[in-house]
């Protein structure tokens, strides 16, 4: 991602991942939540979260964008963006952190909500000192 993350940009990703929220599957937390992410390519992804009966199998709004970009055959991120329908923003959950890690040690992470606060951060913030694929070299 050779330009910055303009605020059309910013507004695009921004509204992605709030209506990625409406397809969340999650039947058993009720807790609707939706993410959007933006690739070196440019290209912009989705996700929301998918439930499971069996709780453990639960997948985040972030993951699912990121892994249906990895699908796409994209393999490097600039921004995520996570949307929680609450009054404070929230923040990826460890599982999370560590795929974002996987494709963009050098993220930004953005969450937004229901309320008017905002999380602006980055993954090494989130996830300092982090295992990740240099690890395997
Ligand atoms: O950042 C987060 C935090 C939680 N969830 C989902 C997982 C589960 O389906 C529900 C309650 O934790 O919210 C996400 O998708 N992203």
């Amino acid at each position: 991602m050779n330009s910055p993350l303009n605020s059309a940009l910013l507004h695009e990703l921004e509204s992605t991942a709030r209506s990625a929220a409406a397809a969340a599957y999650a039947p058993y937390s009720k807790f609707r939540v939706g993410a959007s992410v933006l690739m070196d390519s440019g290209r912009i992804f989705h996700g929301c979260n998918v439930e499971n009966a069996s709780y453990g199998l639960c997948n985040c709004a972030e993951r699912t964008a990121l892994f249906s970009a990895a699908a796409a055959g994209e393999r490097s991120v600039h921004a995520v963006v996570v949307y929680t329908p609450t009054a404070a923003p929230t923040t990826p959950c460890g599982a999370c952190r560590q795929v974002i890690n996987e494709f963009g040690p050098d993220a930004l992470v953005i969450s937004i909500c229901d309320g008017p606060d905002r999380i602006e951060t980055t993954l090494s913030a989130l996830l300092p000192a982090a295992f990740g694929p240099k690890n395997l070299l």
